[in-house]
């Protein structure tokens, strides 16, 4: 898990100059958390801030954060001005008791509103969350009255998904009324990572308009009767997902010469056409293409799997395939590879 990354915008994407890095919440950070957190105009907005907010709090705060994360229940990050290197706010992911959705925080200092910080900060934790942690789902959950918060929620692809109340412990008195919202695994991968924008660009497509992209995929298996995955890195459509090694075809190509080239390129293994057995196929709309896959069954190569273009590759029996989350085109292969293997 890496515990530092930096997001910048790229010329062009958009106007803003902001350049925001998040890395662990660390003890030493105490002074500053503090400096930045200790300001109504931002106590106000946060459910479990008093205002005043007392220096000893933030001690204790991060000290649980420190906590939470060694046991794997929080992941609190300091969020940076990558010019400076200052911290300017801080964002986390909160694991829900379930273990498969996480619910979304963050806040920045007043100083640095309205530069694109907190829409970069919370959307890098976001893919970081699903490339990293075993989630589904992440919510966040915002007041009525913050307004550049619920436009930082939707701006990135959160869904609102209901309304309700919630005490806010520096404004005593009523429940305040807050705003719902969700993004899932699936709904972020056709986001592209560097505008945030929705990878089709003109919103939704009509089926009849959607490209057909033909995808070769191979299951390699084996002696054991083990399926080779291979999980999508960071910064990748689908990031965090499982699937098997393949890839597009490029013009003029059979699938059987670019899963040749693809098994090669991707991990290393050499086949042979003639090892290539046909199985089954995915079809599949997604929101930007309808994805035609073939899926092949190999049993027989040449070198050892080695992961090439950063991903994570696993050996999968196929009873356990169901713990791997897989992009929602393979969900349908996995029953039949269960019964045939
Ligand atoms: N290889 C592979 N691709 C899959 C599977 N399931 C699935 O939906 N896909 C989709 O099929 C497409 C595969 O394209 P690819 O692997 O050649 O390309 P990519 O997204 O890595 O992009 P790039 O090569 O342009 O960087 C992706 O959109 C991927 O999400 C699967 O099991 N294996």
């Amino acid at each position: 898990m890496s515990d530092l990354f930096a997001i910048a915008d790229r010329a062009g994407t958009t106007a803003s100059a902001a350049s925001t890095a998040l890395r662990r919440l660390e003890a030493g950070d105490a002074a500053r958390f503090h400096l930045l957190i200790n300001d109504w105009e931002i106590c106000r907005l946060l459910p479990e801030a008093p205002f005043p907010y007392p220096e000893s709090l933030a001690r204790a705060w991060i000290d649980t954060a420190i906590a939470d994360r060694a046991a794997g229940r929080a992941y609190e990050f300091a969020i940076l001005d990558a010019a400076s290197g200052a911290m300017i706010g801080s964002a986390g992911l909160r694991l829900a008791k379930s273990g498969d959705s996480a619910s979304l925080g963050y806040w920045l200092g007043r100083r640095h509103w309205g530069k694109g910080h907190a829409r970069e900060a919370a959307g890098q934790l976001i893919r970081w969350g699903f490339a990293e942690l075993p989630v589904a789902t992440i919510a966040a959950t915002v007041a009525e009255d913050n307004a550049a918060s619920l436009a930082v929620l939707r701006r990135i692809g959160f869904a609102e998904t209901g309304t309700g109340r919630a005490r806010f412990i520096g404004r005593p008195g009523e429940r305040l009324p807050v705003r719902h919202f969700a993004i899932t695994r699936e709904a972020l991968a056709f986001r592209d990572p560097e505008t945030s924008q929705e990878v089709s660009g003109s919103g939704r497509m009509i089926d009849a308009m959607k490209p057909l992209l033909t995808v070769a995929a191979c299951a390699l298996v084996d002696k054991r009767g083990d399926i080779l995955l291979a999980r999508r890195p960071e910064g990748k459509k689908l990031a965090g997902l499982w699937e098997f090694p393949g890839g597009k075809l490029v013009a003029g190509e059979t699938p059987e010469a670019a899963l040749v080239r693809e098994l090669a390129e991707e991990i290393g293994v050499a086949v042979r056409e003639a090892d290539l057995a046909p199985f089954a196929f995915a079809s599949h709309a997604y929101e930007a293409f309808h994805l035609l896959m073939p899926l092949y069954l190999c049993r027989r190569w040449r070198g050892a799997p080695e992961a090439r273009e950063g991903q994570t590759l696993a050996w999968v029996s196929p009873a356990r395939l169901d713990e791997y989350p897989m992009p929602p085109a393979d969900r349908p292969l996995i029953p039949l590879l269960r019964d045939f293997l």
